[in-house]
């Protein structure tokens, strides 16, 4: 193996021989004699599910080694909303950081810390099950299909994700009479992630001059989806994302991150770092209210670097309107034609399915005159 080269110089593929690693996830865990047998039952099986990439194509290009920028997002303190005198400019302030950045960071959000550990410790306790279990899908009484890992059309390193999800769909009809532990706190968490993205696209609404019950009508608790997150360490972080880079195709995301670094953002161009600060939750604007504000706010691209030692907790909300809900600018001339949301996501799939990668808003550009029936003929 390797030719005596340390094992950071080895190729992706090379790394994989030297890990030992034939088909699982389970034995290149055993190579690391400190990881506890849990760990080595939970990962999913990357390795054997996407191992001729590695073997087959290029590596996605070493976005570790770019030298990486770290910035704080722009903190709001939520507080100053109830207070007479500076409530107005802490609108503001939202208004102006999801114009520029697209991103900020939140204090004082009014979620209180208690709920937000429970979730943690019941994340952390669902993604140490063994991966058969989670891939279960009666696993927990969430609704079908909603742990996911890795990027099932993924057919280059690029477009893979070394990242494993709760992908849930908060539709109260098929909450069970009797509950778990994880799915009492999944409620309670996502009871007052909603409260507060129903404050927050308020003001963005109102911030563009437009009334807030248009969100508020569309978005109900049954279209909205609460994602847990794990990045397990990857090995050849590196050469594969945590996440691919992507916008969210809601209206408004909130979310939260564990302490460790992962979570990047283009800003003029160039991808930097959020440092994560305990205590906040990340805000970002989705595509649905850059379309509808006509391109007043931004749904800025993001990504997660994967990280060779440390796992990494997330736990995103995503406010979600209806299929049927018009997405139409709120200004002319009109930067997008109007759109459903069902409509849009379906085109997301179908770009992500052929294309492997998320086309977005730019498919809905009202200059492109797009019409439904011609767009094959947009494809790039
Ligand atoms: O884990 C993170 O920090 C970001 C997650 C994210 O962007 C997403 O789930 O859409
Ligand atoms: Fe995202």
């Amino acid at each position: 193996m390797s030719e005596g080269r340390p094992f950071c110089e080895l190729k992706a593929a090379e790394r994989m021989e030297a890990l030992g690693v034939v088909s699982e996830a389970r034995e290149l865990s055993q190579s690391h004699a400190d990881r506890s047998v849990t760990m080595i039952d939970s990962n999913p099986p990357f390795f054997a599910a996407y191992g001729s990439l590695f073997h087959s194509r290029p590596a996605a290009g070493n976005h570790e080694a770019e030298a990486m920028e770290e910035c704080d997002l722009p903190l709001v303190d939520l507080s100053r909303l109830s207070d007479e005198l500076q409530a107005e400019q802490c609108k503001r302030e939202i208004v102006t950081a999801a114009s520029e950045w697209g991103f900020f960071q939140i204090v004082n959000h009014g979620i209180p810390n208690g709920v937000l550990e429970r979730l943690r410790e019941e994340q952390v306790r669902m993604f140490r099950q063994p991966f058969e279990k989670k891939a279960d899908e009666k696993f927990l009484g969430f609704l079908g299909d909603s742990y996911r890992w890795g990027a099932p059309t993924a057919t280059s390193l690029k477009q893979l994700s070394w990242l494993e999800a709760y992908h849930i769909r908060l539709s109260s009809a098929t909450y069970p009479a009797t509950t778990s532990t994880s799915r009492c706190v999944v409620e309670e968490l996502s009871s007052a992630m909603a409260q507060l993205a129903d404050r927050l696209t308020g003001i963005l609404a109102q911030g563009m001059g437009c009334d807030g019950s248009y969100i508020k009508e569309n978005c109900k608790r049954d279209t909205c989806y609460l994602r847990l997150n794990r990045y397990p360490p990857c090995p050849v972080a590196g050469e594969v994302f945590g996440l691919v880079p992507h916008t969210d195709s809601d209206f408004l995301t909130v979310l939260c991150q564990d302490n460790v670094i992962g979570l990047q953002l283009k800003k003029g161009g160039r991808w930097i770092a959020v440092r994560p600060n305990p205590g906040t939750l990340i805000i970002n604007v989705g595509d649905l209210f850059q379309a509808w504000s006509n391109g007043l706010y931004k749904s800025v691209e993001h990504r997660v670097v994967s990280n060779p030692h440390l796992e990494r907790f997330s736990v995103a909300y995503f406010v979600c309107p209806s299929q049927e809900t018009m997405i139409q600018s709120s200004a002319q001339p009109a930067i997008y034609s109007t759109f459903s949301f069902g409509e849009y996501r379906q085109q997301v799939q179908q770009d992500v399915t052929l294309l492997g990668y998320k086309v977005g808003l730019t498919r809905f550009l009202a200059s492109c005159r797009r019409n439904k029936h011609t767009n094959a003929q947009l494809l790039p």
